[in-house]
């Protein structure tokens, strides 16, 4: 095979940044993507509806003339958010799903929830409302070993809430582990999850085998190889449960070569490519489409795109590093490799 045109994807697990890193990245995700779901965890974070149109206006400003990218909004859930802000976000048909950020889990999540409980009447509106609620699932108990956080978390966290509330729409964010796999293909309809794909093309080897390699450090962080595995057998299973989600997650180049670096992954420049070749990788291309372009959508109610995208056969070198916020520079993953699939039309 050497062209692959596929309905145009989604992606419903972006951060954009804001102001100058915004300006240097919202174009990558826009000439891929009809559409991103966009993370709230700026400083400070998105948590009212008023933030969240506000931030989407700023987003729109910095799009490319002519660009068809829709920013599909957040909001950042607390201890506090009340039960009025998540019906003033449905009112606005503009905001999509809320996020949980267990506080302390990862980058820009201090203000993230203590304890899910006193979160319960804004879950239980979200729930009235089929609002999704998206979660970043990692404990961040310090007795917890970071490897197990994940697994952890849908025992601790994750199983308990189905029960108070089991109509509640759930995308399990960035999914990592074959617990998580396993525990979402069982579930019923309203539990989805995303899946990056440096999680479906990495293992933790990749980081630290040979030298420690902080471009791929991201959280939740990556396993190991049977993990990974699962994670593929997920993605190219055909079911409708798993879908894109790029995690792509900005750093200035500086702050991830550090000796105490940012996590996040930016993969968005190359983000179909890196899918694709993974869905290659599993022998199961002709899966990519679904879990790119129609699984999500379906997901959350929204229309499948209606244009397409076409990926050739093409050995292309992704760049060392590109421009970013303040005259720094980022590095995507993968920087200087090559990959065999490129999008075409560039
Ligand atoms: N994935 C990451 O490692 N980092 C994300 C936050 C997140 O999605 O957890 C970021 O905002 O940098
Ligand atoms: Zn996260
Ligand atoms: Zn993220």
């Amino acid at each position: 095979m050497t062209t692959l045109t596929l309905t145009r994807p989604d992606d419903w697990h972006l951060h954009l940044r804001d102001d100058q890193a915004l300006a240097a990245v919202v174009e990558a995700s826009a000439r891929q993507m009809g559409r991103a779901i966009i993370m709230p965890n700026l400083k400070p974070p998105v948590t009212t509806t008023e933030q969240a149109l506000a931030y989407r206006e700023r987003i729109l400003a910095a799009l490319p003339e002519g660009s068809r990218f829709q920013p599909l909004m957040t909001l950042y859930l607390t201890d506090n958010t009340p039960a009025e802000e998540i019906e003033r976000a449905h009112a606005s048909g503009l905001v999509q799903a809320v996020k949980l950020y267990p506080a302390g889990a990862t980058t820009n999540s201090d203000s993230g929830v203590t304890d899910i409980t006193l979160c319960d009447d804004a879950i239980a509106a979200m729930e009235r409302l089929g609002i999704p609620l998206l979660m970043h699932g990692e404990v961040t108990d310090a007795e917890i070993d970071i490897f197990d956080r994940e697994a952890v978390f849908i025992e601790q966290v994750l199983k308990p809430l189905l029960e108070r509330h089991p109509a509640l729409k759930v995308v399990f964010e960035h999914i990592t582990t074959a617990e998580a796999a396993d525990f979402v293909a069982a579930a019923p309809a309203n539990v989805g999850a995303t899946i990056t794909a440096h999680h479906l093309l990495f293992n933790r080897n990749h980081m630290l085998v040979g030298g420690i390699r902080p471009h791929y450090y991201c959280l939740p962080i990556l396993k190991r190889e049977r993990h990974r595995q699962a994670l593929l057998a997920a993605a190219t299973s055909g079911s409708p449960k798993f879908f894109l989600g790029t995690d792509s997650a900005p750093h200035a180049q500086g702050d991830k070569e550090s000796a105490c670096g940012c996590a996040g992954a930016y993969t968005a420049p190359a983000a179909i490519e890196y899918y694709a070749t993974a869905f290659e990788q599993a022998g199961a291309i002709e899966r990519l489409e679904g879990f790119a372009s129609h699984h999500g959508p379906d997901f959350y109610g929204l229309p499948r795109n209606s244009d397409t995208v076409t990926l050739v056969r093409e050995p292309w070198q992704l760049p060392e590093s590109l421009p970013y916020a303040g005259g720094a520079r980022i590095v995507p993953l993968m920087a200087g490799e090559t990959l065999e699939w490129k999008l075409a039309g560039e």
